[in-house]
């Protein structure tokens, strides 16, 4: 037996884009629903939502029959977290608040067994079939994805240095994290968190990497879209089911 191919991986690479959903709800009937929906790509939040490591996993295998790709965003660069989550299956990880090249590494380390790393090794878990993926080990990160997420100034000043490391796949922008930390809380719009967001795609470009955002407002999907940003979070389940809740119930004149 093989691992499955990372179409998510392929088509970043080849500089398709790629349409993704935000999953916040921890639960594994609404992700599953987000699965068929007929998105690229899925993020199974760790980091802001009331997940942790058996709802992800849950996650995980409620949408494994469907043609979608999971990213695990986890709650920090914790090398233990990365190594209990990728050994749940969760091949496409994404790393909150990634600010200088020195930490960068440490992720990336932490993804790869040695000698390039330093992921604990385990005979038989999820993401080798229980041990039915035989040559799981030797070509896990042929199949592996890494989202860095860039946040904050520090992070801006060193995105070249840091898409450039072999191991980090994507840079994907937080934009109400980057608003907040450039002084524009809740204004991912403001000029100057713009041009950031421009700066980090032309960051990655240089390393011929991939950028991503979420960008829940479809206006600004085209936007990001049409400047270059290739890995694009157009909705978030927990966006779409209060904003279809509240409407429905304003049409029938209770809200
Ligand atoms: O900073 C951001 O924006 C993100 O990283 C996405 C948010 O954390 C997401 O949970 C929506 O609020």
């Amino acid at each position: 037996m093989q691992e499955k191919h990372n179409s998510l991986k392929q088509n970043a690479m080849d500089g398709q884009v790629q349409i993704g959903i935000w999953c916040s709800l921890g639960s594994a009937m609404t992700t599953e629903i987000v699965a068929g929906s007929g998105c690229d790509w899925l993020l199974i939040d760790g980091e802001h939502s009331p997940n942790d490591l058996l709802s992800i996993t849950a996650q995980l295998q409620a949408v494994g029959g469907y043609p979608v790709e999971p990213v695990v965003r986890l709650p920090s660069d914790d090398s233990d977290l990365i190594k209990q989550h990728m050994d749940a299956g969760a091949r496409n990880l994404m790393i909150p608040n990634v600010r200088n090249v020195a930490q960068a590494k440490r992720i990336i380390a932490a993804t790869r067994y040695a000698p390039e790393g330093v992921r604990g090794y385990s005979v038989g878990h999820r993401a080798n079939n229980f041990g039915r993926i035989k040559d799981y080990h030797a070509n896990a990160h042929k199949n592996q994805l890494l989202f860095l997420q860039i946040e904050c100034a520090e992070g801006l000043k060193n995105a070249a240095d840091i898409a450039a490391l072999d191991g980090a796949d994507v840079l994907f922008v937080g934009p109400g994290d980057l608003s907040t930390n450039l002084g524009a809380m809740g204004n991912p719009n403001a000029e100057h968190v713009q041009q950031a967001i421009r700066q980090v795609i032309a960051a990655a470009a240089k390393s011929g990497k991939p950028t991503g955002i979420l960008a829940p407002v479809k206006a600004d999907a085209d936007r990001y879209i049409e400047a270059g940003c290739k890995l694009v979070a157009v909705g978030a389940d927990l966006g779409l089911l209060a904003r279809g809740s509240d409407a429905l119930m304003t049409s029938f004149g209770k809200a």
